[in-house]
């Protein structure tokens, strides 16, 4: 049950793939790609405001119904440049088990020392 749930996004995902050939009078999805990356990136700033303003709000609802917006509009965003959902479940699998605090350490380990290279 829980991943037929999950794999919403991937049908999903195929269903943005298979909107690029569609007229953006019929499809959202078409006229979101016509209006180009702008609309696009504008659209996922948006779904984030309003995500940020129903947890300020403490709004259960509100905030699941925004959370679902941002992910459509992120995928649009991504579909638009050649990704697919797949992607972002892998690099999630792969990032698994794997706490913040120790991948945080990880990325500040493998930086150069400041003012090393100049
Ligand atoms: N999951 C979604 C989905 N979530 C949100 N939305 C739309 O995203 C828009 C976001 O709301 P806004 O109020 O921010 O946007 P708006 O002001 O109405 O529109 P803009 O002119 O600002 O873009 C609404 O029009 C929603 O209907 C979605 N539209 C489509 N899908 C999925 O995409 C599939 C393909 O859609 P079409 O391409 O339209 O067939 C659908 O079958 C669904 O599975």
């Amino acid at each position: 049950m829980v991943s037929e749930k999950v794999e919403i996004l991937s049908r999903l995902s195929q269903t943005l793939e298979a909107r690029k050939g569609a007229a953006p009078d019929s499809s959202y999805v078409a006229s979101l790609y016509a209006r180009g990356v702008d609309v696009m990136a504008r659209k996922v700033g948006e779904e984030a405001v309003e995500t940020i303003l129903a947890a300020k709000d403490r709004d259960h609802p509100a905030l699941v119904r925004e959370i679902a917006d941002l992910w459509f509009h992120s995928l649009v965003l991504l579909v638009d440049q050649g990704g697919s959902a797949q992607e972002v479940l892998n690099e999630l699998t792969r990032r698994e088990g794997v706490s913040g605090h120790i991948e945080k350490a990880a990325r500040q380990d493998a930086q150069p020392p400041q003012g090393a290279g100049s």
